[in-house]
């Protein structure tokens, strides 16, 4: 049998869902151990390889990879309208709009906003009608506020300890983001049986994840 091709999102996403494959029974020992490698293949049913999380959509677009496991935040900001089959538990967090606590969202001049999102930003900001001149810039997002370059940011936050140590606030929560695992309509169509049988193991184990948290809670 072909193996099904799956992309999985480097570094926090995979921290969180390497977890959640091995207790849906997949072997990641590969991606324990890994170096420098980018693809495994210790599970014979599967070939997993890790990449950024916009290039989990351009592998999933161009039909190279049947499933993709990446952020919704990632999803919503490339406008990327793929299939998603199964909302993890994990990675979850959520959008907001933050500055120093002087920062006066109702005030009429244009504001400019630093975020790694833009598209986000924009739509956030149409939403509520105001036109805003938008940064985009790579990480430490935080700092723009502090540095001078934007009046607030549009970032994301989990624990809020980032906004905490750097005296910010939050002035609008904005969506909630989570893991996503997503499919290509058309692999869905070919390996149905696979990808189904994958989608029912993983959501089982993320079940199981959740159910763990609220006992230990
Ligand atoms: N603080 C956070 N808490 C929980 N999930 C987060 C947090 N920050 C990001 N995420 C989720 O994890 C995904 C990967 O984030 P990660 O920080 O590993 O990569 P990144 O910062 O987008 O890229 P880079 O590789 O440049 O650091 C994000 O797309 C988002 O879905
Ligand atoms: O509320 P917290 O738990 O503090 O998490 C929020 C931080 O996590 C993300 O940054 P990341 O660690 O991905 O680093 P980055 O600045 O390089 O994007 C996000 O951009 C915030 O800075």
């Amino acid at each position: 049998m072909e193996r099904i091709k799956i992309a999985l999102t480097k570094g926090r996403t995979e921290d969180q869902v390497v977890p959640l494959l091995e207790a849906a029974g997949i072997n990641c020992e590969g991606i324990r151990n890994k170096q420098r490698r980018l693809i495994f293949d210790e599970d014979p049913r599967y070939e997993i390889i890790l990449v950024k999380g916009p290039d989990v959509l351009t592998y999933l677009n161009s039909g190279s990879v049947q499933i993709g496991i990446v952020g919704s935040d990632i999803l919503a900001e490339q406008e990327n309208f793929q299939y998603a089959m199964l909302d993890l538990n994990v990675g979850k967090c959520r959008f907001v709009l933050a500055s120093t606590k002087d920062f006066n969202p109702q005030a009429h001049r244009r504001k400019i906003i630093a975020t790694k999102y833009p598209n986000i930003t924009k739509r956030y900001f149409q939403g509520i009608g105001e036109d805003v001149e938008i940064i985009k810039i790579e990480g430490s997002v935080e700092l723009a506020p502090l540095i001078g370059l934007a009046d607030a940011i549009v970032d994301i936050v989990e624990t809020g300890n980032t906004l905490r140590e750097n005296n910010l606030q939050v002035f609008a929560k904005l969506q909630p983001v989570n893991t996503k695992v997503v499919v290509n309509r058309l692999a869905l169509r070919q390996y149905q049986p696979q990808i189904k049988s994958l989608i029912a193991s993983l959501a089982k184990a993320d079940d199981q994840l959740i159910q763990s948290k609220l006992i230990k809670e």
